[in-house]
């Protein structure tokens, strides 16, 4: 899962460190400690935090050095300064990360996150990294880690658990999926409806895409094989009507939970889009998740804004993130929606399904362990 994102991530994230550490490098005066037999006179902000125990001591007659020691004191000296900023105050310029700020964007667009989502990561990783004077901690290296973890947080938001909602509402709590053909929606519920009854929630489906030839079928087996109730009517049939029996059968039941299935449609369909407003009437749901691909990227993000505005979209569900090396879509759709994300598709099986957590999401894009 996203994976060309993760790789390319890493590299930038060297760059801003190495940036950062050869400015300090430059700043404490290089040639002077290399060529000069007096001792090395640290300037600036590092200087003024130098004990006089970490300066070398000046030999008195030096030696005319040969080019490859001229490289080993370069390697040595680099050491000493990486130590000298641990634990340090210093004071990190814009100019010092212009650099690796402009990479970070083009990474980020190229692996289509959204543009705003780009601007915003942007300025915080500016706002985080420069400015006021910095305590630089275990390393530069975990500095710059710490600052595009916050800016990625930042932009992906609280993310949203389908099993706390249900466990603070009245029952049944009803889930309306709605998105475009061939998005995974039917799918999805089959992976939603197992997954809550792992989690030990009651569940019936509502087959309410009465408009595919087959989708009643699709959805029966999908049911069957993960143990759940189906209400459907038959092909053609008013999709309002099939969700109203559903949520009919939960109450008589005692369901917790009515997760219902809509035909996909695309937004710029006026009939369509009105019938899925009269769904909403009539089953009134207490979440509209909306369900796309991860695959489609920036389309995805676009798609998401537009059935939010034409009929409301409460959560958001990104399949096939199994096939998506970018993350694009996983990153910019709740900055750019301001919806969160509750779950991510992962493969075909019913159990590929994960409640969408941002901490774990960026922890594995940046390669915790
Ligand atoms: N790799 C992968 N495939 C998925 C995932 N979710 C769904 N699919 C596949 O996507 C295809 C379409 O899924 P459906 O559930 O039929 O899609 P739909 O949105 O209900 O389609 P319509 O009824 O046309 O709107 C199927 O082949 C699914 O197996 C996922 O997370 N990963």
């Amino acid at each position: 899962m996203f994976d060309s994102l993760k790789s390319k991530l890493k590299g930038v994230r060297s760059r801003f460190s190495r940036e950062i550490e050869e400015s300090f490098i430059e700043e404490v005066s290089l040639d002077e400690e290399i060529s000069s037999p007096t001792p090395l006179t640290a300037s600036k902000e590092v200087s003024a935090e130098t004990e006089s125990s970490d300066i070398p001591e000046a030999s008195e007659t030096p030696e005319p050095k040969v080019p490859s020691e001229i490289k080993k004191d370069k390697v040595a000296f680099s050491a000493k300064v990486r130590t000298l900023l641990k634990d340090r105050e210093v004071h990190i310029s814009e100019k010092k990360i212009e650099g690796p700020l402009q990479e970070l964007e083009i990474i980020l667009l190229e692996n289509d996150v959204a543009l705003q989502t780009v601007d915003a990561i942007s300025t915080q990783m500016r706002s985080e990294l420069t400015g006021s004077t910095k305590k630089i901690g275990s390393s530069i290296d975990n500095m710059v880690m710490d600052a595009l973890r916050d800016a990625l947080l930042d932009v992906l938001g609280e993310g949203f658990s389908l099993t706390s909602y249900i466990s603070t509402h009245d029952h049944p709590v009803k889930v309306l999926f709605t998105g475009v053909n061939g998005a995974g929606k039917t799918t999805t519920i089959a992976k939603v409806a197992a997954y809550l009854k792992a989690e030990g929630y009651s569940v019936v489906i509502g087959s309410g895409d009465t408009f595919r030839a087959g989708a009643n079928e699709q959805m029966k087996t999908h049911a069957d094989r993960v143990g759940v109730k189906v209400i459907r009517h038959q092909e053609g049939a008013d999709p309002s009507a099939v969700l109203y029996d559903a949520v009919e059968y939960a109450k008589a039941h005692d369901i917790d939970v009515v997760l219902a299935d809509t035909a996909g449609r695309f937004h710029n369909r006026a009939n369509l889009m009105n019938q899925l407003a009269k769904i909403k009437r009539v089953f009134k749901p207490d979440i509209v998740a909306y369900v796309d691909e991860a695959v489609a990227g920036n389309d995805a993000v676009i798609r998401a804004e537009e059935f939010n505005n034409a009929v409301g979209t409460d959560v958001v569900v990104l399949t096939k993130a199994d096939m998506d090396t970018k993350g694009g879509a996983a990153i910019s759709i709740a900055h750019t929606i301001g919806r969160p994300i509750m779950f991510l598709g992962t493969g075909q099986e019913y159990t590929n399904i994960i409640p969408f957590e941002p901490e774990t999401l960026v922890s594995d894009l940046l390669g915790d362990e």
